[in-house]
């Protein structure tokens, strides 16, 4: 089955309301391949998501990059489910490594969130990845199965769930993974997947890579068989985005 291609913005924590307004602006002014080619979707801050909704083109999508673990109540700064369903925002961004690391998410939390998010018919995309300490110590496979199989334990249906693959030591520090070093864990995550979810679902979900993603480095990483597409952070901001995007087409060559 063909795995349509998958760019996604996550702005983290960043933005004005006029810089926000500016990124939208050079994403609809953007030519780019179809959305049979590629599937683009933004993720501002909660606090932008419904003006980016509102004024980015339609074949563009939004992501929240948080959502709380089950249903709304008394969490105070938290945002359910339920809320973004209601706004109308159709994907989610969940088990950041920075989220993992700086808020003490575990494997199981984000495995509980995951599917809670997809209960509520939010469509996710699942970060997973390794410390630098972990790959250099020789688990990178251990730890990233150990990820997916906190997610795998909880959902039986992966037809909304793209699935990204961020190695920590990548992220934010110009340390992009060699196309060959993402080929490696796409390739093992999919054979993990084979062995302990289904055939199908391994050969249909997508793994998208993600850690210091840019216009320069995009199209070789795009031309790994496994590389589905990107999760893309400091160059989301950036006009660059646009270059990213357009890596698509090095599937179709
Ligand atoms: O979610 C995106 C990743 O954290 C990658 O961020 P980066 O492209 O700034 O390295």
């Amino acid at each position: 089955m063909a795995r349509k291609f998958f760019v996604g913005g996550n702005w983290k924590c960043n933005g004005t309301t006029e810089e926000v307004k500016k990124i939208v602006t050079t994403l609809n002014e953007a030519e780019v391949p179809s959305h049979d080619v590629v599937e683009v979707v933004v993720s501002p801050p909660f606090v932008f998501l419904t003006l980016v909704k509102s004024l980015l083109r339609s074949d563009f999508h939004v992501a929240s990059q948080n959502c709380w673990v089950s249903k709304g109540g008394a969490f105070t700064g938290e945002v359910s489910a339920e809320m973004l369903v209601n706004l109308g925002i159709p994907w989610v961004i969940i088990g950041h490594s920075e989220r993992r690391a700086l808020l003490n998410e575990s494997n199981e939390f984000v495995g509980d969130k995951v599917a809670y998010a997809l209960s509520q018919g939010l469509k996710v995309i699942a970060c997973i990845g390794e410390t630098l300490e972990q790959r250099e110590s020789g688990s990178t496979m251990a730890v990233v199965a150990a990820q997916t199989k906190a997610i795998a334990d909880k959902v039986t249906n992966w037809d909304n769930v793209v699935l990204a693959y961020e190695p920590v030591w990548a992220i934010g520090t110009g340390k992009v993974a060699t196309p060959a070093q993402a080929q490696e864990v796409h390739c093992e995550l999919r054979k993990w997947l084979n062995q302990n979810v289904g055939a199908d679902i391994a050969a249909s979900v997508r793994i998208i890579y993600g850690g210091s993603v840019n216009g320069a480095n995009c199209k070789e990483l795009a031309g790994q068989p496994d590389v589905d597409g990107f999760l893309v952070g400091g160059a989301s901001l950036k006009p660059e985005f646009v270059d990213i995007i357009k890596s698509a087409t090095v599937k179709k060559n």
